[in-house]
């Protein structure tokens, strides 16, 4: 893989340099709730401009459905990164129409656009080899250098991601031979006893990684939306809380798996559960009550791990040399539904363990409840990302950076 560097010293000044950057940063409206994505790519973006590249950073933002919709814009993303860089970033209103082609062409040397959401094109993400070309074909024609830095999209078989390199001279950014760098580690000789935590929404994405840590972990947690499917599989009642029920039967078997390997797993022991999602705009108390986690009453909904829980899984780190976590462990974003995650985040900073925290909510969650970066061994912009990366899969925003 060559890095930047190496492009460096060939030299970029005059030349239009694409980064697909990952700047799918939590909105609440139009303002940013956190900025860890953005300030991830800027040194790669700021040692370009500097050397005099005309540098188009293009990134997805949420799940848009192939269309233009306000509510994914990069605008404010854009923004925020002229405030971090202290200069003026073009944006462009759409990905590869009139307005990019134009932006593009007014940069002059060491001057920085981003394009609208990747993802406001039906190309981007399909499945068609075809569709994604052309879409790569129009990209292409914006550019003459291609910096790959979005590590949070690398597991993406997309156009941005995959197909673009391919027609491009191509390069890794800072930030992906960063979180490379500190992931490897975790696949080579990693420190026992190596506990990992995993959380979040995303469950059907996330299964898949169990798989391949119960060859290599020695404790397994589970917590956030994960952990009804596990509570169910165990036979326990979850009410209306985040269910997969088609990967039952494959939790199952994790578990028999575990048990047969000496893996530990632990399940949260009590919930804080509320009748209805929590409204995350305005914050109002959501009616939470804590109930063991093998007694969920029907109608009620589990959204955070309760505290016998917490204080079970801080002691399940405590002597941890590895630890390794993907997901918060509740809603967060309400505080009513916070104290899990905050637990988790707490429990890795009083222990000696290095901590990799891995994943856009979980990284965001550590720094809105107002953990101190440095604290952690490392912080990686890569959810789905990095437990494939764990999974020993080929990523393909990665193998496309391959020479
Ligand atoms: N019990 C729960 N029920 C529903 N949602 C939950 C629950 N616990 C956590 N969440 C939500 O999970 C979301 C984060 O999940 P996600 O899987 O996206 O995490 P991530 O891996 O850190 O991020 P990403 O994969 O986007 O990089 C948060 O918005 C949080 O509110
Ligand atoms: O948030 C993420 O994990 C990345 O930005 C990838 O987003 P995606 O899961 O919507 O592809």
């Amino acid at each position: 893989m060559k890095t930047i560097d190496e492009l460096l010293t060939e030299g970029v000044a005059g030349r239009r340099v694409f980064v697909r950057a990952d700047l799918n940063v939590p909105l609440d409206g139009t303002t940013i709730t956190d900025d860890g994505r953005i300030r991830a790519v800027l040194p790669t973006v700021s040692k370009l401009a500097e050397a005099g590249a005309r540098v188009v950073v293009a990134s997805h933002l949420g799940r848009p459905k192939g269309a233009p919709d306000p509510a994914f814009s990069l605008a404010p993303a854009a923004a925020r990164l002229g405030e971090l860089l202290g200069a003026d970033v073009a944006f462009a209103t759409d990905t590869v129409g009139d307005s990019a082609r134009s932006v593009v062409a007014g940069l002059t040397d060491g001057q920085v656009a981003v394009v609208e959401n990747l993802r406001f094109n039906a190309g981007e993400t399909s499945k068609d080899d075809a569709e994604r070309g052309a879409f790569a074909d129009r990209l292409a024609e914006l550019a003459d250098v291609y910096v790959g830095d979005g590590f949070g999209a690398v597991h993406r078989k997309h156009a941005s991601v995959f197909d673009l390199p391919a027609r491009l001279p191509h390069y890794a950014g800072y930030l992906i031979a960063t979180e490379v760098g500190v992931l490897k580690k975790l696949t080579t000789d990693v420190k026992r006893p190596y506990a990992v935590v995993l959380g979040g929404a995303k469950v059907s994405d996330k299964l898949g990684v169990i798989d391949h840590l119960l060859e290599r972990a020695d404790r397994i947690l589970i917590g956030g939306g994960m952990a009804y499917t596990f509570l169910k599989a165990q036979g326990h009642e979850v009410g209306s809380s985040l269910l997969q029920e088609d990967q039952i039967p494959a939790v199952r078997e994790y578990l028999r798996r575990a048990e047969e390997k000496g893996v530990e797993f632990v399940l949260p022991v009590d919930v804080v559960v509320a009748p209805a999602f929590p409204d995350l705009k305005t914050k109002a108390p959501a009616g939470a009550t804590t109930v063991a986690a093998d007694a969920i009453p029907a109608g009620q909904m589990g959204l955070d791990n309760g505290p016998e829980t917490n204080k079970l899984y801080a002691s399940k780190l405590a002597d941890a040399a590895t630890v390794f976590w993907n997901g918060p462990m509740g809603v967060f974003e309400h505080p009513d539904f916070a104290d899990g995650t905050r637990a988790v985040a707490q429990a890795l900073v009083d222990s000696p363990a290095f901590s990799v925290v891995g994943g856009g909510d979980s990284a965001a969650a550590v720094r809105i409840l107002g953990f101190d970066e440095n604290a952690f061994g490392h912080i990686s912009t890569g959810g789905g990302a990095s437990l494939e990366y764990l999974e020993g899969k080929t990523l393909p925003g990665l193998a496309a950076l391959e020479d």
